[in-house]
């Protein structure tokens, strides 16, 4: 099994659990009198000008182990990234491999006034109804590990009950299966990391991002180091980065956004 299955199979598990807990039902109710304020993701990246950052909260990785050593302050890192001219924030929330929690994505909206992404593995509505509730303003949708109809069920889901969708390609065939809907989604992220084998390569979305339509909405995700990387990206035709580890681990996170972004 690789690591990608071994993922799913987990998320399968925890889903059944939280249905125990909280069924689905009820869980609706609370999504639908949840107020938390939407902020639109596509319109945050959309904007004409510079390349954007979605910077991200990460905890640990299964490729990368522990990112933070000493202490965890979730609430001053969201306002850091924030300060330092962040678009969106992006939370792990699944917990067994990255550490993250539903709470803590709660915390971050209710301590910025940016949008904010919540970063799981998507693959049953139920987990959709539970992004609305905990306030997230958008989610990660990866194409790989659903098939059509869910894919083109989620993708409605999250236009009825007010959520934006970064849909996340690896490959040719991927993009394919997301454009093959109508209407196509209008946001798609390119992973440079094989979450097969945890392969990274920045020109993997670099060769993908001529094949997207223009008025799709592009993100590069994942191994972005440096300015350099990012000029690269930049070039290709990408609105946004999408950037965890080199922004978690950097001693100075606003400074690093400010290189990234060539601020300075
Ligand atoms: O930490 P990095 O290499 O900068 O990558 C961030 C983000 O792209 C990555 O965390 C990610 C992209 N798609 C995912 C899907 C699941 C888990 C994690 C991810």
């Amino acid at each position: 099994m690789n690591f990608l299955e071994k993922i799913v199979k987990t998320k399968l598990s925890e889903i059944e659990r939280a249905k125990e807990i909280l069924p689905l039902k009820e869980l609706k109710k609370l999504a639908g009198i949840s107020n938390y304020q939407h902020r639109s993701l596509y319109d945050s990246l959309k904007k004409e000008g510079e390349i954007k950052i979605i910077a991200e909260i990460k905890k640990m990785s299964p490729s990368a182990g522990n990112l933070i050593v000493d202490g965890f302050d979730l609430i001053s890192i969201a306002k850091e990234y924030e300060s330092a001219g962040a678009s969106a924030i992006s939370v792990l929330t699944d917990f067994k491999f990255f550490g993250g929690r539903k709470q803590h994505l709660s915390q971050v909206k209710s301590n910025v006034k940016i949008s904010v992404l919540r970063k799981d593995f998507i693959i049953d509505e139920y987990q959709i109804y539970e992004t609305k509730y905990i306030g997230a303003d958008a989610f990660l949708l990866i194409v790989k590990i659903i098939d059509d109809v869910q894919l083109e069920d989620y993708l409605w889901l999250a236009k009825e009950i007010g959520l934006d969708v970064l849909v996340e390609v690896h490959d040719k065939h991927d993009i394919a299966r997301a454009l093959k809907i109508s209407p196509y989604p209008k946001l798609i992220g390119i992973n440079n990391r094989d979450l097969e084998t945890f392969r990274v390569d920045i020109n993997r979305s670099i060769e993908l991002c001529e094949i997207l339509p223009d008025d799709v909405v592009k993100v590069s995700e994942s191994g972005i180091n440096s300015r350099e990387d990012v000029v690269k990206i930049s070039n290709a035709g990408f609105d946004a980065i999408l950037v965890g580890e080199s922004l978690m681990r950097a001693g100075n996170r606003i400074g690093k956004i400010f290189e990234l972004l060539g601020k300075n």
